[in-house]
């Protein structure tokens, strides 16, 4: 039986427990950060992320969000040190906002709520695929990073000028030369805690490491996220806003910190 699932008042995060039981288990994200209740942890190394900007492919609206994917099969866009161990590739990157500036991340921080979160995707090489490594406890890797009202983000705008091809379900297009590291903040500091994915399958395969500083996002430039459907072409249209899951309990977990 295919279990879809959404953001709406019928199939949003509060029923995803009963196709996804696991959406009640001992690893779920997101979390609200309490930074005064994090560990700072001297072992955790700098996060390296070495991404290729040849490598990315194409964007698309899946229904959730849209994403821009990356070439994966060889280690030319990756993320290690942090507090991983071995290579994690690059595998797509996603945001998730709001209907209004008031609300859209799905982590927040003592409680606040960012308009947007942009999470970039990486998998354990030490698996044969993205596919396996889901579904292993340190598979997957996702850098999450808060996305605040202020400035028009540069960077941001050719991401969100393909919006217009993929406005529905299903539609992609070419994304080629894309850098992703034009979309992350000076400083890498960052909370890390052991996750799950934020979506159906909730499978908690997921190392999180939440960058502390966020990069900038106008007003208008958040229109244009929310300018996208859920629904597809023939489909009673549906506005893509409020595609975030809201924290999940800790459940005795520790979240550790890589500055003091
Ligand atoms: N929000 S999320 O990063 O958990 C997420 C993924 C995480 C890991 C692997 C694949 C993922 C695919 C997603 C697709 C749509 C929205 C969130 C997604
Ligand atoms: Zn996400």
């Amino acid at each position: 039986m295919s279990h879809s699932w959404g953001y709406g008042p019928s199939d949003g995060p509060e029923k995803w427990c009963d196709g996804f039981p696991i959406a009640n288990g001992p690893r779920q994200s997101p979390i609200d950060i309490i930074p005064g209740q994090t560990s700072y942890d001297s072992t955790l190394k700098p996060l390296k992320l070495k991404y290729d900007p040849s490598n990315s492919t194409e964007i698309l609206n899946n229904g959730h969000s849209f994403q821009v994917g990356f070439v994966d099969d060889v280690d030319s866009s990756t993320l290690t040190g942090g507090p991983i161990t071995g290579t994690y590739r690059l595998k797509q990157f996603h945001f998730h906002w709001g209907a209004s500036d008031d609300r859209g991340s799905e982590h927040t921080v003592n409680g606040i709520k960012f308009p947007c979160e942009l999470h970039l995707v990486h998998w354990n090489t030490k698996y044969p695929s993205f596919g396996e490594a889901a579904s292993e406890p340190d598979g997957l890797a996702v850098v999450g990073v808060f996305l605040k009202i202020g400035a028009a983000n540069p960077r941001l705008q050719k991401v969100l000028d393909a919006l217009g091809a993929i406005k529905s379900k299903g539609k992609q297009t070419t994304f080629s030369n894309f850098d992703a590291k034009t979309l992350l903040p000076s400083s890498l500091d960052y909370w890390t805690y052991d996750g799950s994915l934020t979506t159906p399958p909730l499978l908690e395969s997921v190392t999180w490491i939440v960058l502390k500083e966020p990069i900038s996002v106008s007003p208008t430039q958040m229109g244009k996220f929310r300018s996208l459907m859920f629904s597809g072409d023939g489909e009673a249209p549906c506005c893509m806003q409020d595609n975030y899951r809201p924290p999940q309990p800790l459940k005795g977990r520790k979240v550790r910190r890589s500055f003091k």
